[in-house]
């Protein structure tokens, strides 16, 4: 089984074409490549949700604020299209860098609000290149759906606010973070860490669990989040980049989790960075829903 690779936006807009005359629904899961099971999750459920599904490989130099993270970025694009033919995508549009950004190109897309702070405060320019190449993607693909990860929740935020702000009629679908069995976060990343270095990283997961179990219960977060960060460098985090409570549906700082939050984090292990958040939910709005459909259980 092999997958149809597509290199230029007029191959892809033929194709989408003929499916638009099928009367077919398309989704899009655009990714920078080095597939693995979060980046599979998505395609399934784009696959559950569309007749037709676009997986896009890019790696975007826009939106590396690092040369040399650029340069160490996993390039592994026969592998990528072995993984996705045998789940039934439709084809992988892995466009040549000058189709996305020919010569004179001067156009960028910069969100305000929400692309501010956590990341977007230490990876300038990062999120201006997301929303650039994103936009371009959509209007390159014209698909109903997308599919993006959780596990970089700011970045949904941002291409939930450019759709909406610029009238792009594609739904944005935010998808569960995909974890290794001890809670390591994927990401094309980790295959960085050192063997002593991976057995430190589930210790970000573990203790973004347990604080958000502490913020549920109503910790203030400003103690909360102290605790954290000590535990986060005891456990040997070189350097925790930031370590914040954010409202869940306007990514503003919030002092207590009263309303659903995000508990986001970004620290470093040696060269690598890794970004990871949870859900908080307040102890006292689950119990609300627990009574809420105990009640309908009993009418
Ligand atoms: N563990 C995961 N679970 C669910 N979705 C994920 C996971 N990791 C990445 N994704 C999503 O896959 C899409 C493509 O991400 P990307 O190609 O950057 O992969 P990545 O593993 O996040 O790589 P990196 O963080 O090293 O850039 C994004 O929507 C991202 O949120
Ligand atoms: C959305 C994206 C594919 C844009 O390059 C990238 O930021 C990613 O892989 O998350
Ligand atoms: N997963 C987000 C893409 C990036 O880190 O550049």
């Amino acid at each position: 089984m092999s997958l149809p690779i597509i290199r230029t936006v007029s191959d892809l807009r033929a194709l989408t074409a003929i499916w638009r005359r099928e009367g077919a629904s398309i989704a899009m899961v655009p990714t920078m490549g080095a597939l693995h099971e979060g980046h599979l999750s998505l395609v399934r459920a784009a696959l559950a949700r569309a007749d037709r599904v676009i997986v896009t490989l890019f790696v975007n130099p826009k939106q590396f604020n690092s040369a040399a993270d650029l340069a160490a970025y996993p390039r592994t694009e026969m592998d990528d299209a072995a993984k996705l033919a045998p789940l039934g995508a439709h084809v992988l549009y892995a466009p040549y860098g000058d189709e996305m950004y020919g010569p004179g190109f001067a156009t960028t897309v910069s969100v305000s609000g929400v692309s501010e702070g956590l990341c977007g405060a230490h990876r300038p320019g990062h999120f201006d290149g997301v929303a650039t190449v994103v936009t371009k993607l959509f209007l390159q693909g014209g698909a109903d759906f997308a599919f993006f990860g959780e596990k970089d929740f700011q970045q949904l935020h941002v291409v939930r606010r450019l759709a909406r702000d610029l009238d792009i009629p594609i739904e944005i679908v935010g998808c569960p973070t995909v974890r290794e069995p001890d809670g390591l976060a994927l990401s094309s990343r980790n295959v960085r860490l050192s063997a002593a270095e991976r057995r430190i990283a589930p210790k970000l997961a573990e203790t973004l669990f347990d604080t958000a179990g502490r913020l549920a219960e109503g910790v203030p977060a400003a103690a909360a989040l102290d605790a954290a960060r000590v535990a986060l460098e005891a456990g040997g985090f070189d350097k925790v980049e930031y370590l914040e409570l954010r409202d869940e549906e306007t990514l503003a700082p919030i002092e207590q989790a009263e309303k659903p939050a995000r508990l986001l984090a970004a620290a470093w292990l040696g060269e690598t960075r890794l970004i990871d958040n949870v859900k908080v939910m307040p102890a006292r709005l689950s119990l609300d829903q627990r009574t809420v459909s105990q009640n309908a259980e009993l009418t």
